[in-house]
């Protein structure tokens, strides 16, 4: 047995199918949130930070782009696959130390190189081209302990 639409429901899909136009094509930003896990220490620095430790870092990722005419500006599982290969498959339960290009592993270094692998992910996989662009990021190295980037800083210390 084939099942009917409602008609109330038919009204709503025709009101969907004009007001996409309208909000079709606007700027909007989307934010997901990761953790890993991962030990390091500080070289140069006295305190205890000096010692190997770990910490459950918490990635907070903001990207921009257009939506698109179902509503759609990066989807979340698109953000999430550049994550899962850009940074947890190198960061997650390893050694910072030894696995990061020669850094000192403060939450400010990283941040940094993070923001680099995940814009050139960006580019490699045509996102940038379509308008997509990061915006922010967020990295907490303890729940009252984070760094974070911003694009607009970027383009406001470029023009200086
Ligand atoms: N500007 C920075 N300061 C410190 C960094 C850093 O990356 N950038 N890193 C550390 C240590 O790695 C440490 O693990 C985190 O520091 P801290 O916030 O002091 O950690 P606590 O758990 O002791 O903080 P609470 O005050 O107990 O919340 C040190 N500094
Ligand atoms: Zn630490």
């Amino acid at each position: 047995m084939e099942f009917e639409i409602p008609k109330k429901v038919q009204k709503i899909d025709e009101d969907i199918q004009r007001e996409k136009l309208k909000y079709h094509n606007k700027r909007v930003a989307v934010t997901k949130e990761f953790t890993f896990d991962a030990a390091h220490h500080l070289h140069c620095y006295e305190g205890k930070c000096k010692n190997l430790h770990g910490h459950t870092y918490r990635l907070v990722l903001t990207i921009s782009g257009f939506v698109d005419p179902v509503g759609i500006s990066m989807d979340f599982g698109d953000i999430k696959k550049i994550y899962k290969e850009a940074i947890e498959s190198r960061l997650d339960h390893r050694y910072l130390n030894d696995v990061l290009p020669p850094m000192n592993t403060t939450a400010e270094n990283m941040i940094v190189w993070i923001w680099e692998e995940f814009d050139q992910k960006l580019d490699d996989y045509q996102w940038k081209e379509k308008g997509f662009l990061l915006e922010e990021i967020v990295l907490y190295e303890t729940p009252t302990s984070y760094a974070t980037m911003k694009r607009e800083w970027m383009d406001h210390d470029e023009s200086l």
